[in-house]
């Protein structure tokens, strides 16, 4: 098992006082395993995927990652975490602003010292980016900023990825075919996945499919 997550628990200060929006989420994913989290706006699918993500700490609660409590490291133990082990394609792309599609792309590899040219080619062509090695992230489209993003984090082979609406950018059909290819490389890199969507037809293509409400994870 590369995820397992034990009674999370997060609250955040408001003007009404503190205000419960994880209540004892339990979650696990096997490698190579892909999982849709699926659950109204609010429920607070950002925040479970920031904690797993080691943006944010929980309240209380366990989240073992390759069997390492994530909750437990200190800053720089925290920062290698993010480096080697988990990869994020959150709903900002975060590209870097100052460096071509092709540097971008190769990026967050080099940082976990994985670079690996012939995967990258791979996704390249796979993701249909050929043509925009050369171009600025702010000379892109959002859908192709999308697919860089992707083609970025797939790149370094984290063990973990966790994406958030990775596909919302895109056409209904431009979004089949990226989330296939995703599921398809992911599969190939033995990359486990979880991906928050509001479509349940693209999660019906995952492995499994949970639904979080009233802070909890309802499967
Ligand atoms: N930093 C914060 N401070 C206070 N409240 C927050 C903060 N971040 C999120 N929240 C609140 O926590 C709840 C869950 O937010 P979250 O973004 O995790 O939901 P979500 O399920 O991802 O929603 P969406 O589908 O709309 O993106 C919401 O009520 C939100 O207002």
């Amino acid at each position: 098992m590369i995820l397992n997550l034990t009674d999370i628990t997060k609250s955040y200060d408001t003007a009404e006082g503190p205000t419960a929006v994880l209540r004892g989420v339990d979650l696990h994913l096997d490698r190579a395993q892909s999982l849709a989290l699926t659950g109204e706006s609010g429920s607070g699918k950002s925040t479970l995927l920031h904690l797993i993500g080691g943006l944010d700490k929980p309240d209380s609660g366990a989240i073992l990652v390759n069997g390492r409590d994530i909750g437990q490291l200190d800053d720089s133990g925290r920062a290698l975490y993010r480096r080697t082990e988990v990869g994020v394609v959150f709903q900002q792309f975060n590209l870097i602003p100052s460096i071509n599609v092709a540097a971008n792309i190769s990026f967050h590899a080099k940082l976990a010292g994985r670079s690996d040219p012939v995967w990258e080619a791979e996704l390249v062509e796979e993701l249909g980016l050929g043509q925009l090695l050369g171009r600025y992230p702010e000379q892109l489209s959002g859908g192709q900023q999308q697919r860089v993003a992707i083609g970025r984090t797939l790149a370094a082979r984290p063990p973990l990825i966790l994406a958030d609406e990775p596909t919302g950018n895109l056409d209904e059909a431009t979004a089949d075919v990226v989330l296939d290819i995703m599921l398809r490389l992911s599969k190939s890199a033995a990359t486990a996945l979880l991906l928050v969507t509001h479509s349940s037809r693209l999660a019906e293509k995952l492995d499994r499919r949970i639904l979080l409400r009233g802070g909890k994870v309802v499967e």
